[in-house]
């Protein structure tokens, strides 16, 4: 469901060297993954036999034993579409191969042998085993049927899922082989695992499964052997990990007695997508492998995946004075080395009370601050005009007053009034005219305030402004030095809050936080504001949650609507989303004119819509296909 799978990490209770009763366990697991919709359930390493089970490989009793067993599962899911990956031990040529079988309707899709056996202290794999790597032929003979053999396999559906197998050690390789399924198209990566527990082994565990789902851009599903195959010196905990992308989405509670499941819902559209935006991905080496297809995968009817609503706003287990302070710096010295580099002085900033200004004035203060510079260089500018209520008006003042910058007021009613005259325009018809004047003749001020006192002029617009063209351009859309332009409006709030640490600011901070967002560009109503943004473009919350989907993930509009109605749960329903979503690609498109020529500012997150480096888009496209598919 919109590249969505559902897959599973498998750990049975062990009873080694009995195939037969680890397959009633594994049977048992199978059948719970078909009942939950899983595509992929992955058991540990050697999971009939038990992977301890040492010398007694050496036995062709063990092995027959397994093959019967292997059987038994065979003929017990010859209906289930749920694609099983066991480990067995496989004989071949007369060696002996630790392998992954994958297994579908009561058919064997391939065998993927392990590649790098550890041979080291309580490993000694090389006594029974020998490396998949240098097998010749590319198929092998089990239980009577010929099928695929090799560690160049990979398992594809033909949509968004292809997966390859890897064993245990094969991770903690240098070269793991999972390095070059990915760069030929796995997009997810399994791995059959038996790793005894020492000490915190499990931390360094799950930091290798996490990170190699980071470089190889993929899902990583790990799952090792359970306390049941604990014996003589080793002690197994059966951990079981699922990773996506950098991002541990579960993992079990490890020494647990029972057979247990855990699954996860893995995005594999979107890992398609980010891979297509990364040269490394794409110049990665390829090498030959072969592509098993697969055919009727389970289908998930429902994510059951927690969607953040505030995609681009840190979890609540960040630290977020860490993370703030991160964002502010790199505001703070994008701006110092502008300055430095032109040797001004000075900055120039409209304050209006609002979110934007805030930010733009805070990040421009601790610059001031982290150098030295005295903040009266500061050149805050309050601009009343037809809209300004007292209340931003004076919380513009209070701040600029507490942070000890240089405070400056120009009415811009007159000269409003004056422009309206010059070219004809009714000063009753509110319209975009009305607003527009008011916007540039802030402007206006501000660069000629600039020139006159020798300072730049720092820009105040945000991403999720950017990203909908909420500007006049020309207007506030033009500044010498755009420095909120890679932060999103809902994270604006986010770090303006954490100024609140500062006591001399912090109610006047609550006060801006808690003001409705307006350009106040409308007359007011007895000092009301009148004119809200979020009712006349919808809540930012929504248009920093399409925005995120649509410019990371190139997600289609279709699943945007699907996954933001997950995120919001019952805030909003889909009329009033599929209402602001087609406005957002209305406004994204249009207004792409306004970003082409955007200011510098600096890149804060990984979403940027610079037309320099990040979002190189015409201005001319047409939007009607992502319209027409929501509309399908
Ligand atoms: N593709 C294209 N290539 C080149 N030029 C294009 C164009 N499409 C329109 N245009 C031209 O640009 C004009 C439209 O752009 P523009 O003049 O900016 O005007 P427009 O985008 O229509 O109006 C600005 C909007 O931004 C809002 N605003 C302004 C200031 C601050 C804030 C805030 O809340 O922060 C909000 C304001 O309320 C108003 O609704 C058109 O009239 C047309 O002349
Ligand atoms: N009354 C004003 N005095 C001084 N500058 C203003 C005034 N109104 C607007 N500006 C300038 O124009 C910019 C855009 O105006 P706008 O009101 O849309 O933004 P904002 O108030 O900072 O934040 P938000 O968009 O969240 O309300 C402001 O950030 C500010 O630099
Ligand atoms: N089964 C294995 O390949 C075990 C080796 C691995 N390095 C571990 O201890 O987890």
């Amino acid at each position: 469901m919109y590249g969505y799978y559902r897959v599973a990490a498998a750990v049975n209770t062990t009873t080694v060297a009995n195939p037969a009763k680890n397959a009633e366990e594994i049977l048992a697991l199978v059948k719970e993954s078909e009942t939950k919709e899983v595509s992929v359930v992955v058991f540990p390493e050697l999971t009939l036999t038990g992977y301890t089970a040492s010398d007694l490989f050496l036995n062709q009793t063990l092995l027959t034993a397994q093959n019967d067993a292997l059987e038994n599962i065979l003929n017990h899911t010859e209906k289930i579409n749920t694609i099983i990956v066991l480990g067995i031990a496989l004989l071949e040529a007369d060696r002996l191969y630790n392998c992954a079988v994958i297994l579908q309707r009561g058919k064997i899709l391939g065998v993927v042998p392990k590649s790098y056996l550890p041979n080291k202290k309580e490993f000694y794999e090389k006594r029974q085993f020998v490396t998949g790597r240098d097998i010749v032929r590319t198929t092998t003979e089990l239980l009577g049927k010929e099928v695929p053999f090799g560690v160049d396999l990979l398992f594809s559906d033909g949509a968004d899922m292809t997966f390859g197998v890897e064993i245990c050690e094969d991770l903690w390789a240098v070269t793991p082989p999972s390095n070059h399924m990915a760069s030929n198209g796995a997009n997810l990566l399994l791995n059959l695992s038996a790793s005894n527990e020492l000490i915190g082994k499990h931390e360094y565990r799950e930091e290798l499964v996490r990170t190699q789902s980071a470089r190889c851009m993929a899902a990583y599903v790990y799952t090792s052997s359970g306390v049941g195959e604990s014996t003589t010196d080793t002690v197994y905990g059966g951990h079981a990990i699922i990773s996506e992308y950098g991002t541990t989405l579960v993992q079990n509670q490890r020494f647990r007695m029972d057979s247990h499941l855990i699954t996860a819902d893995v995005d594999l559209e979107k890992l398609r997508w980010l891979r297509i935006n990364e040269s490394s991905y794409s110049d990665g080496r390829r090498k030959k492998t072969r592509t098993v297809k697969i055919e009727n995968l389970p289908k998930i009817s429902e994510i059951q995946r927690e969607i953040t609503p505030a995609p681009f706003v840190p979890s609540v287990y960040t630290d977020k004075q860490q993370r703030c302070d991160e964002i502010v710096h790199i505001q703070a010295y994008g701006l110092i080395k502008r300055m430095q580099h032109t040797n001004i002085q000075k900055a120039v900033i409209g304050i209006s009370g609002g979110l934007d200004s805030t930010l733009a004035l805070l990040s421009t203060w601790r610059a001031f601050e982290i150098m030295g510079w005295d903040s009266r260089n500061i050149i805050a500018v309050t601009m009343p005009g037809f809209g300004t209520t007292s209340r931003t008006k004076k919380n513009a003042v209070t701040l600029c007053k507490a942070l000890g910058t240089t405070l400056k007021e120009v009415d811009i009613t007159d000269i409003s009034l004056k422009e309206f005259e010059a070219i004809g325009h009714d000063k009753d018809e509110h319209s975009v005219t009305y607003e527009n004047v008011q916007a540039r003749a802030r402007t206006s001020i501000l660069m000629n305030m600039a020139n006159k006192e020798g300072g730049l002029v720092i820009g105040t617009g945000d991403l999720s402004e950017i990203a909908l063209g909420w500007s006049t351009y020309n207007g506030d859309h033009m500044s010498m030095y755009a420095l909120n332009s890679g932060i999103p409006k809902t994270l604006i709030k986010y770090v303006i809050e954490y100024f609140k640490s500062n006591e001399k600011i912090a109610s006047v901070i609550d006060d801006i936080l808690a003001t409705p967002i307006s350009p106040e560009l409308l007359p007011h109503n007895h000092d009301k504001i009148t004119q809200e943004t979020e009712e006349i473009v919808g809540p930012y919350e929504l248009h920093d949650f399409f925005l995120y989907h649509f410019i990371k993930y190139g997600a289609k509009p279709r699943k945007i609507q699907y996954l933001a109605l997950l995120a919001f749960g019952d805030k909003y329903d889909k009329v009033t989303v599929t209402k602001w979503l087609k406005l957002f690609l209305k406004r994204f498109f249009t207004q792409q004119f306004k970003r082409s020529c955007m200011p510098d500012g600096p890149k804060v997150g990984t979403i940027s819509l610079s037309p320099r480096a990040d979002w190189k888009m015409p201005s001319d496209a047409e939007m009607n296909v992502w319209l027409k598919e929501l509309e399908a």
